[in-house]
This record gives C-alpha cells, structure tokens and sequence, in this order.
C-alpha cells in the first residue's frame, strides 16, 4: 500500500522553478493507478518524487507498505544510505530508457534486486515473466544488443523480481506494438492483484489505461504549477 499526502517537490531553480504539488494518493494493495497528462508537466517528477529520488520541498505524510516512514525526516537530516535501503527493497523501477546496468547480461539484471536483498537469483515469478514476456532467447546478451522494446520488457522483470511494495512505471510500453504492450500491461496487471503490490503508471496510452480499467489522475498547469486531478 501507498499512502502520500501534502508532497511538493520542485524543479529548477529562480525564475525557472517549476513547482509540482503530488496528488493525496491511498493505493491498497493490488491497485493500479494511471498518471496521464501533456508533456513536461511534470508526470516522470512524481514517479521520482514518490520513488525517494528528489528531495521534497513539502512533505506531510508518506507511508509505504505497514510501516510508516518519516520520510521527510530522512530527507531533511539526509540519510541517503537509509533511503538508498527503502528504495532497493520496497520500490521497483519501469523507467522510460529501462535503466539497466549495460556491463550485467539479461539475467544478471533481472538477478540483482534479488541478490542485493540476498534472496536467490531466481524465483518462479521472474521464470514465468521472461517465459511470458519471449525473453528466454536474451538471457545471455548484453542491454546493448537488444531492442528498446525488449530493453522494456526486461526492466519490468527487474522490476517485480523482488517482489517491491511498490511498482512505478514511467511509460513501460512506449516502445512496444500494440500486441506486445496489451501482453506486458496484462502481465503487469496480474502481477499486481496476485503479489498485492501497488502500481503507478504513467502512461499516454489511453487505449490501454481505458481497456484495463485503471483509474486515472491527470497533470494540469494552474497558475504555473503543475496539480493533479483524478479523472473518471
Ligand atoms: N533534472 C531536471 N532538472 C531541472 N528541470 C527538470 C529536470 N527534469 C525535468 N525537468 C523539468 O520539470 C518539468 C517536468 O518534467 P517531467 O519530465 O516530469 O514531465 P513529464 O510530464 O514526465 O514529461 P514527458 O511526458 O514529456 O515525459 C519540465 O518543465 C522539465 O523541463
């Protein structure tokens, strides 16, 4: 679960400062929500912001999973060796460029959120996802040698292979066909209700937000800043 309320961040600095208020969010476990909105509005900023990696200018209330964390206590006496913990065990990461380490071959990528929590390399879940997602052929190669789309899909198995409190997800099909981003938002989709985890999405895809049913929180500029309203 995910439960945030009064977070500001921002970005840029002067003149330039662009402030981007978080919605108040209450994800139970197992939900999936959709951030949607034009470009530049500051959707990937709240998956950094909810994803511990930009400091809050406000932050009122943060809880992820049973526990609550201060995290604005963690940020403001910065103990990034504390966050950098939260992070690699209850966050997972769907980012935009995939984000995987370029010197690890497929299955070392996928392997390391696991072995840095000391768990074992593989567990069913991540087994059935590459079976799933056609990625046994790319166990061996090197991101370098591989599609973006594929690039996608393997950082989505990296991303869930821990098993996180929580997944965010910044445009996970964007460079997959239709056919393949429907397969990864329906793998995603189960993979959410069956660990009960909870989902962001950002997503420009609202044929697929629309098919599987998620609930949406659009970006808007009011004023200059950046505000989030749920859509139905
Ligand atoms: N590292 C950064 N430093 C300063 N400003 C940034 C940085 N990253 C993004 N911005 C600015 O913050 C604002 C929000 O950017 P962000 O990437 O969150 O938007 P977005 O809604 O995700 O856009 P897109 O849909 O194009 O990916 C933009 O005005 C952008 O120029």
């Amino acid at each position: 679960m995910l439960a945030i309320q009064g977070m500001t961040v921002q970005r840029g600095v002067g003149a330039q400062a662009h402030k981007i208020r978080l919605p108040t969010l209450s994800l139970a476990p197992g939900e999936c929500v959709a951030i949607t909105g034009p470009s530049g509005c500051g959707k990937s900023t709240l998956l950094e912001a909810v994803g511990l990696l930009l400091a809050p200018s406000r932050l009122e209330h943060f809880q992820l999973g049973t526990l609550q964390h201060d995290v604005a206590k963690l940020w403001r006496t910065d103990k990034q060796s504390e966050l950098a913990k939260l992070r690699a065990r209850d966050l997972g990461f769907v980012l935009q460029n995939g984000g995987l380490l370029p010197f690890l071959n497929v299955a070392d990528n996928i392997a390391l959120p696991r072995r840095l929590q000391g768990l074992a390399s593989e567990s069913a879940r991540t087994t059935q996802a590459v079976e799933r997602l056609g990625l046994m052929p790319l166990l061996q190669k090197r991101p370098s040698m591989l599609s973006i789309g594929e690039r996608q899909r393997v950082a989505f198995v990296r991303a869930l292979a821990h098993e996180p409190q929580l997944l965010l997800a910044d445009e996970p099909t964007a460079a997959l066909d239709p056919h393949s981003a429907h397969d990864l938002f329906a793998l995603f989709m189960e993979v959410v209700e069956e660990l009960q985890l909870s989902a962001l999405v950002v997503s420009h895809d609202w044929s697929l937000v629309r098919t599987f049913g998620l609930p949406r929180i659009d970006a808007v500029i009011v004023k200059g800043e950046t505000v989030f309203e749920p859509r139905v």
